[in-house]
């Protein structure tokens, strides 16, 4: 199940010298066995275990190992209706999983020093985008400090979509900087323009927050034709159920009908609930009836799809006026996040969807998909800079764990040389 389990258990690391000492499976088992003398003599892992991986292991976050370890605790006992917990699987048993060996791990892998926030598989992904490619070439050639370097980044960025305003802005101050000499060579320069492409982003950087006391917060999701909704859905449903959210599913895409099957499918597959109805049915009654059994049944969150539809097809604009109304007249403030999903390589065409968007049913949150491959990238700076809408999430690949939390300095380091970064 959980292959990292099955890491190197040597005691004798640098990490255990410099004082974040590994527990063993026996020192954690041990530590939350009853005292001896009210203690049966095999105390059942479970009813030991399960209080202390609630209590060690984040529910919230990005780790997926934090969801591996909850689910060894859990599979490893049963709990009868009325009476104490028991080993699920009699500890004898090959198929036997230990839970304090699985909590032993991730309380010792909690204490490795952490990755730099969000970084891992960033530049793996991104690297082969064009503005990566822009960016990489440029830089190979060790260029000097003069005006035809400026002339060159220009280039890069409209090449790789980052917009004309965004672009002039980032030489210009570039300019301004070198004409006070600011810069003792091009490489200077060069991580200036990293620390300035980095605080573009970042006021947009802010994650999701779901509000525990919204229940369900409700996320509406919006964007054109095939940009990758109803595939975020799916990554944001795995995410949400490894975080311990209770969650259901909309299917509101009505017009699609593989799309009802999509999500069908991802809520089969995590466990989630989907609630739909027949090809063509209002997507509002769908909302509507998806957000009254949320409701009745306390489920955390609530992920609505709609049909992609083109930002200028008015009489559609104006359907998502009315699934935004009809989730309002059960809860005032639902929707609670109306999340925009944007294609990464739609260029500066994202901007006027975006508007359109913003304008029919208010806009709070992006998802920027299609990143990886040969996507242009820049676009991403050009609607931080003229929608200061936040970026929650960036789709990286088509894989679960490629939808990531949209961290600005990742981003930005996965599209510049490696020498570059921090
Ligand atoms: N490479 C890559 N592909 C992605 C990403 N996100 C989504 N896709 C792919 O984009 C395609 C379209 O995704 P859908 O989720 O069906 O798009 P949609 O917006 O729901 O489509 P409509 O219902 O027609 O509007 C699928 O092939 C996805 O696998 C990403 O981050 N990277």
């Amino acid at each position: 199940m959980v292959s990292w389990f099955k890491r190197d258990k040597t005691p004798d690391t640098p990490e255990a010298e410099s004082g974040r000492r590994r527990l063993s499976a026996e020192e954690i088992a041990a530590a939350f066995a009853p005292p001896a003398a009210s203690a049966p003599s095999v105390p059942p892992l479970g009813a030991t275990l399960r209080d202390d991986v609630t209590r060690s292991v984040p529910a919230g976050g990005d780790d997926p190992s934090a969801g591996a370890v909850r689910e060894a605790a859990e599979s490893a006992f049963v709990e009868g209706p009325t009476g104490p917990a028991t080993d699920a699987v009699p500890r004898t048993s090959p198929a036997f999983v230990d839970p304090a060996a699985a909590l032993a791990d991730y309380v010792f892998a909690s204490t490795m020093p952490a990755a730099a926030p969000g970084k891992s598989g960033w530049r793996e992904r991104l690297g082969g985008n064009t503005f990566a490619r822009s960016f990489g070439g440029l830089f190979s050639r060790n260029p000097r400090l003069d005006e035809d370097l400026l002339d060159e980044i220009e280039t890069a960025l409209l090449t790789a979509d980052v917009g004309v305003a965004a672009s002039t802005d980032l030489v210009g101050s570039l300019r301004k900087r070198m004409k006070q000499r600011e810069f003792a060579d091009a490489d200077a320069l060069l991580q200036a323009l990293r620390a300035e492409l980095i605080a573009m982003l970042e006021p947009v950087a802010k994650p999701l927050v779901i509000d525990a006391s919204a229940r369900p917060f409700v996320i509406l999701t919006v964007g054109v034709n095939g940009v990758g909704k109803t595939t975020t859905i799916g990554k944001l449903a795995k995410r949400y159920k490894d975080e311990g959210h209770g969650l259901m599913l909309a299917a509101g895409d009505t017009f699609r009908a593989a799309a009802v099957a999509q999500l069908k499918a991802w809520g089969e597959r995590n466990g989630v609930s989907v609630v739909a109805q027949g090809q063509d049915a209002d997507p509002a009654a769908v909302a509507f009836d998806a957000l009254q059994a949320a409701k009745s049944r306390g489920t955390g969150v609530l992920i609505a799809d709609t049909a992609g539809r083109l930002h200028t097809q008015q009489g559609l604009m104006g359907e998502l006026g009315k699934i935004r109304r009809v989730l309002g007249k059960i809860d005032a403030a639902a929707p609670h996040e109306v999340l925009m999903v944007i294609d990464g390589t739609t260029g500066q065409n994202a901007l006027s969807q975006l508007r359109q968007f913003n304008a029919a049913v208010n806009v709070t949150g992006l998802v920027v998909t299609k990143l990886d491959g040969t996507a242009k990238g820049g676009v991403v700076f050009a609607l931080a800079r003229e929608f200061g809408i936040p970026i929650r999430f960036a789709g990286i690949g088509e894989r679960p764990e490629d939808l990531r939390v949209f961290d600005a300095e990742a981003f930005v380091d996965a599209m510049l040389p490696e020498t570059l970064g921090a």
